[in-house]
């Protein structure tokens, strides 16, 4: 009984190599589940076939040396080959929580050998330093990040432009979710202030407490799309994720266990299924999201004051005195708040000093683009990469 997706029942054909296989994933209840669709169908079509038969799985857990992953005959543990190590360049292209990836399984046993991942949609990237500084990816293949700040002290714009960077750097959608709405008389005004702040993005005021919002937010949950949720420590994201399934998540923290040998229990997932269809994935490092070197997703982060400065008379103006800088003008006038300026400046010094530990570092391991031993066995400690900012 072939467990693969290289099976011979005629559901979908296609080339690869020249050659002519045959699918039947799509008929498979358990990765739909977990989110296979037809995209996903075509992005293995275009995929190389693996030595061996493999099926699609996808990735529910990431522990040091392995991982657990949803397959069509259920979870198995998996780790890498011995090829997928030796040719694997650095810690990003390692399998991540969120990834689908072509796994074999091991006949008699529920363990599956991983021979590739499947190219991602979106990926949440932390840089993690060390001796060198190096891409860890938090989560894959996520639909949207929900941004998460409470209506009280927490409330900072200057944070929540900070993650909507990372949001736009992913590829996932950003929401803004302001919860404890309960706690705060005017919630309202305070979601005006992030909408000015992050165009474009959904802003809804939550509240566990009294329901609202619920209705707004059971929008996104529609089966298969997965949603990851980031903010500071005790916004309530547990909360939220729990009243969001209805139901009691076995959450990240404190439910990892090791066993006599040092060896992980299996039970643990960091991608749930809720009963609505939807998927939410809570791995350690999407709590701790700070900032990364992210060009692209820091102009749309401040696409508002980049709008400004299309309109500076010099293409490399630094907005810094030079003559016929609109974005001054703009601040002069007002139209631009200067707190909002004071962080874009620095944001883009912080992202400098990051490029600069980055290439130096680079430097320093020489040898273009050899990995140190230990990259990809990614410790799942905590590293934090700048010290604790002081948003102002
Ligand atoms: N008033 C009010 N309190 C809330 C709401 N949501 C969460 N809380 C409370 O806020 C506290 C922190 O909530 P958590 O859900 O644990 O916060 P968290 O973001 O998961 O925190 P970490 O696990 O540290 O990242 C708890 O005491 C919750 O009861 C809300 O909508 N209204
Ligand atoms: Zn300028």
């Amino acid at each position: 009984m072939p467990l693969s997706g290289f099976s011979d029942t005629p559901q979908a054909k296609f080339k690869s190599q020249g050659e002519i296989y045959n699918m039947n994933v799509t008929s498979n209840d358990q990765l739909t589940a977990y989110g296979w669709n037809e995209e996903w169908q075509q992005t293995l079509a275009a995929q190389e076939k693996p030595p061996r038969e493999c099926s699609p799985a996808r990735v529910v857990a990431q522990f040091s040396h392995s991982y657990n992953i949803m397959t069509p005959s259920g979870i198995h543990s998996a780790a890498v080959t011995g090829k997928f190590e030796f040719l694997a360049a650095k810690r990003g292209d390692y399998p991540a929580v969120g990834d689908w990836v072509l796994a074999e399984p091991l006949p008699g046993e529920n363990r599956s050998v991983i021979h590739a991942v499947l190219p991602r949609r979106s990926a949440m990237v932390r840089k993690v330093a060390g001796a060198v500084i190096e891409d860890q990816i938090v989560g894959a293949n996520l639909d949207y990040l929900f941004i998460v700040t409470a209506l009280n002290q927490d409330f900072n714009l200057r944070k929540i432009e900070r993650y909507m960077i990372a949001a736009w750097e992913s590829g996932a959608s950003p929401v803004v979710l302001l919860t404890k709405s309960d706690l705060c008389p005017e919630p309202d005004d305070f979601a005006a202030q992030v909408e000015d702040a992050a165009p474009g993005v959904p802003v809804h005021c939550v509240s566990a407490l009294t329901g609202l919002g619920k209705e707004a937010l059971e929008a996104y949950m529609r089966p298969g799309v997965t949603i990851a949720v980031t903010g500071s420590s005790g916004v309530g994201k547990s909360t939220l994720l729990n009243w969001l399934a209805g139901q009691s998540l076995q959450l990240t923290q404190g439910i990892r266990e090791d066993d006599a040998r040092g060896r992980h229990t299996t039970t643990h997932r960091e991608l749930f299924l809720l009963d609505n269809g939807a998927l939410v994935m809570d791995t350690p490092g999407m709590r701790e999201l700070q900032l990364w070197d992210a060009q692209e997703g820091w102009q749309q982060a401040f696409s508002d004051i980049e709008q400004f400065a299309e309109s500076c008379r010099f293409r490399d103006c630094r907005h810094e005195g030079e003559a016929g800088c609109a974005v001054l003008e703009a601040l002069n006038s007002g139209e631009l708040d200067a707190k909002r300026f004071a962080n874009y400046r620095k944001t883009e010094k912080e992202l400098a000093h990051l490029a600069r530990k980055e290439r130096s570092s680079a430097a320093k391991a020489g040898s273009k683009g050899k990995r140190p031993r230990s990259a990809g066995k990614a410790e799942r400690r905590p590293i934090k990469l700048l010290d604790d900012m002081d948003y102002e």
